[in-house]
């Protein structure tokens, strides 16, 4: 009788005299400890093979490395600075660290984020971790890559390049005019206290709807607000999908949000072809994603509209917000910086009577807020909204000497490039007159760079423009607790309130 493998391998075991459960227990060890022989001697070749070409930095434990730290992290201003600032002092500001599993590359400023910007789209192109990318959707121009990216991107920068935003300014005033008449001005007390991230953050969202769906202030924009409030904190949380956890509201907030969208989308289309759309809602944003073709002629399918909707939306207040009430905790702070501020904010208002003109705000007195923009910059390079954004590396790239391997994430990282004392002297210090000179290039990216650079940064700066020159002229105010420590959620805020005093009558 022929004799085969199975017998054979019985008798080997046989002649081991080993039963047949230890067979199975000697079969699982001998495998393992042959695999993790292996592991252990092809990740000691991969290491080895371009040691001292990687940059520095370390991975630190197995799969999860900085995960938690860095979203850790984000919770808070310190805790961010110490975590990549531990980094920088062991590793130098080019580094690498392990996120959610995979190798990533702090670039350094300026060249590395030179290096970033310029490549992006060819060696590099934009990556979200894995719960940014669900909650986001698959069609918003924040996810795009390549050629569809750059098609989507010409086409919506006609609704927020320069010439369009002039055009929402007068509008924006207006609104401006009227939130603070209803959020500040309607206390009946000479003198009150306030959240500035609650009241910026009504006042970007409120504009940012008005600008997109003509969709005034009232309780459907404030609860909209909610669900993007969720949406918005689910970001940057552990992707665990359970009841209680960020990630899982964020989840359920992202399918009310699309709910709402589509019914928006639907009740616009039928106004539109029933000719019953609002003159304002015709030249909204919306109207014009629903009626304006690309430049290959092709209008933007049903799904396209509602990703893009829900991305302008959250990227029109969410930064915006932290930016608007970092500048406004600043300036509370400082009362020579606020000080300055009324001086240039009056002088705008006297030139304007001196020509007679009407008291609308016109670009050309955006173009004479030299020191407020100043005081906005300073805001943002110390407490930039974004802390950072990810890319992938679609190819092997060499920078500055060293080996970056294709499916390798890089980062730039807005807190270490502003926090450079190479570029930014005495970085820790509020001096917005360090903007008096222009910045070195590519150490302050507040916006981004390259071909993914802000598409909102022009309306960004207006509506904050119009928001400070509304508020000195009207206000005066104090931070209540100088020592107050800033949050991150991810987004920049402070949760204490200001002391503000009504200027009468307002000059
Ligand atoms: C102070 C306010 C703002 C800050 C600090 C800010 C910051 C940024 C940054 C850093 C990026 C680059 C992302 C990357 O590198 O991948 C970006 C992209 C973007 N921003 Fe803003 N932003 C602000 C306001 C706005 C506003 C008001 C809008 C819309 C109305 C907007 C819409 C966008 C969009 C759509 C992108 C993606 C562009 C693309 O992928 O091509 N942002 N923003």
């Amino acid at each position: 009788m022929a004799t085969t493998g199975t017998d054979l391998l019985a008798s080997f075991w046989h002649r081991l005299s080993l039963k047949p459960l230890e067979v199975s227990y000697t079969f699982l060890i001998i495998a393992a400890t042959i695999l993790l022989l292996l592991w252990t001697s092809a990740s000691s070749y991969f290491r080895t093979r371009g040691r001292d070409r990687f940059p520095p930095g370390s991975f630190g434990f197995p799969i999860i490395g900085d995960t938690v730290q860095f979203i850790l992290a984000n919770k808070s201003d310190v805790a961010y600075r110490i975590w990549i600032q531990k980094k920088i002092a062991k590793y130098g500001p080019l580094f690498k660290w392990r996120f959610q599993g995979m190798p990533v590359v702090v670039m350094d400023p300026p060249g590395g984020n030179k290096f970033l910007f310029q490549n992006d789209g060819t060696s590099f192109e934009i990556y979200w971790p894995v719960q940014m990318a669900t909650l986001l959707g698959s069609e918003p121009i924040s996810v795009l890559r390549g050629e569809r990216h750059k098609l989507l991107r010409r086409h919506l920068n006609r609704f927020f390049n320069h010439a369009a935003v002039s055009r929402y300014m007068e509008e924006v005033d207006r609104k401006t005019v009227q939130h603070l008449a209803r959020h500040w001005a309607g206390k009946e007390e000479p003198e009150f206290e306030l959240v500035p991230f609650d009241v910026a953050t009504l006042y970007t969202f409120s504009e940012i709807c008005n600008l997109l769906l003509s969709l005034d202030e009232g309780p459907e924009l404030e609860s909209f607000l909610k669900d993007f409030m969720k949406w918005q904190n689910g970001l940057l949380s552990l992707p665990i999908n359970l009841p209680g956890f960020s990630y899982y509201k964020a989840l359920k907030a992202r399918k009310r949000i699309l709910q709402i969208l589509e019914e928006y989308v639907k009740q616009r289309k039928r106004e539109l072809a029933e000719g019953r759309a609002s003159e304002r809602a015709k030249v909204d944003i919306l109207t014009n994603l629903l009626t304006v073709p690309d430049e290959n002629g092709n209008l933007l399918s049903d799904s396209s509209v509602y990703d893009n909707l829900l991305v302008l939306l959250f990227a029109g207040f969410g930064t915006s917000s932290g930016a608007l009430a970092m500048t406004i905790h600043f300036i509370g702070k400082n009362p020579d910086v606020y000080a300055q501020l009324v001086q240039e904010h009056k002088s705008i208002v006297d030139k304007r009577r001196e020509e007679g003109r009407e008291d609308v705000l016109t670009m050309e007195d955006l173009s004479a807020m030299k020191y407020t923009w100043r005081v906005i910059q300073e805001s943002l390079r110390l407490q930039p909204p974004v802390g950072g954004f990810f890319r992938e590396a679609i190819e092997d790239c060499e920078y500055n000497g060293y080996v970056v391997p294709k499916g390798w994430k890089v980062m730039y990282s807005t807190i270490s490039s502003h926090y450079d004392p190479r570029f930014f002297k005495d970085p820790m210090t509020f001096d917005p007159s360090r903007w008096e000179q222009p910045p070195v290039p590519f150490t302050f990216i507040s916006f981004g760079g390259g071909p993914r650079q802000c598409i909102g940064y022009e309306f960004a700066k207006m509506q904050m423009l119009a928001f400070i020159h509304h508020l000195v002229r009207r206000y005066r105010w104090s931070v209540t607790d100088p020592n107050e420590i800033v949050i991150r959620d991810p987004i920049p805020r402070t949760a204490k309130t200001i002391k503000v005093i009504k200027l009468t009558p307002s000059s």
